[in-house]
């Protein structure tokens, strides 16, 4: 782990691919990406919100167009970060395969480099088309804290596995935070806290907003 490999073919565009639930964006996943794009020399890291997680069905999830707006108002300060609305707009549960099928097909001549935090990682075999996933993609799992970051048997060379800041922090433990009126200040980017504020999501007695 740490060490500067940098696989793709010379000359292609680099381009970072940072799915996620987003429900809120926090600092861990930016500083993730960030640090993926600097040692992966990406061009571009693109976040790509979740339409239907159906992993998490079994738990309350915010509006798609909350968790979008969200991850615009966090990235959009950094010229190497942009958001897809591919994963909302296609509709249905969200798959990575089908993620990674439409990011080629908008960018056929990117390398594409996907981004996973060490928990999403060890589950990623039990993702639909497992086994398809790294002819479009190389994967990139990062460490974090709580979690042991392993490879759960990929392909030789499909992943590549990196040790980012450690930030404790969870969408989770936000959310319970805004629950309870404990502050997410610098765990969330302000203009986050004050969406969340704005909308009134994750407080008790508005849970009717998340389905
Ligand atoms: N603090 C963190 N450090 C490194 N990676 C992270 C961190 N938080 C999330 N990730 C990774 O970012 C991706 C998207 O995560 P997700 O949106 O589900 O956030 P989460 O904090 O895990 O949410 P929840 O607590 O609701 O499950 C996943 O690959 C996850 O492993
Ligand atoms: O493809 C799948 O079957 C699949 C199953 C679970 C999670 N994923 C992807 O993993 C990323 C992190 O998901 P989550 O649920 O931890 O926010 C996000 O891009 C999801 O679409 C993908």
């Amino acid at each position: 782990m740490g060490e500067h490999i940098v696989p793709g073919s010379g000359g292609k565009r680099r381009l970072g691919v940072m799915g996620g639930t987003f429900d809120p964006i926090h600092h861990g996943h930016l500083v993730a990406a960030s640090e993926v794009a600097a040692r992966f020399c990406l061009d571009e890291v693109v976040f790509v919100p979740t339409g239907q997680p159906w992993q998490k069905s079994h738990q309350k999830v915010s509006p798609a167009e909350d968790r979008y707006l969200m991850t615009v108002i966090a990235t959009a300060s950094n010229p190497q970060f942009s958001v897809s609305r591919s994963d909302i707009d296609r509709g249905g549960r969200t798959y990575t395969i089908d993620t990674l099928r439409d990011l080629r097909a908008e960018h056929p001549d990117a390398d594409l480099f996907f981004i996973t935090g060490a928990d999403a990682l060890a589950q990623i075999l039990t993702w639909r088309d497992a086994e398809e996933l790294f002819s479009l993609a190389h994967f990139i799992g990062v460490t974090r804290p709580g979690h042991t970051l392993t490879d759960p048997g990929l392909p030789d060379g499909g992943v590549s596995l990196i040790e980012v800041p450690a930030l404790a922090i969870s969408s989770t433990d936000c959310r319970a935070r805004v629950e309870r009126a404990d502050p997410v200040w610098y765990l969330v980017p302000d203009g986050v806290v004050r969406y969340i504020s704005k909308r009134q999501l994750y407080q008790s007695g508005t849970e009717g907003a998340r389905s």
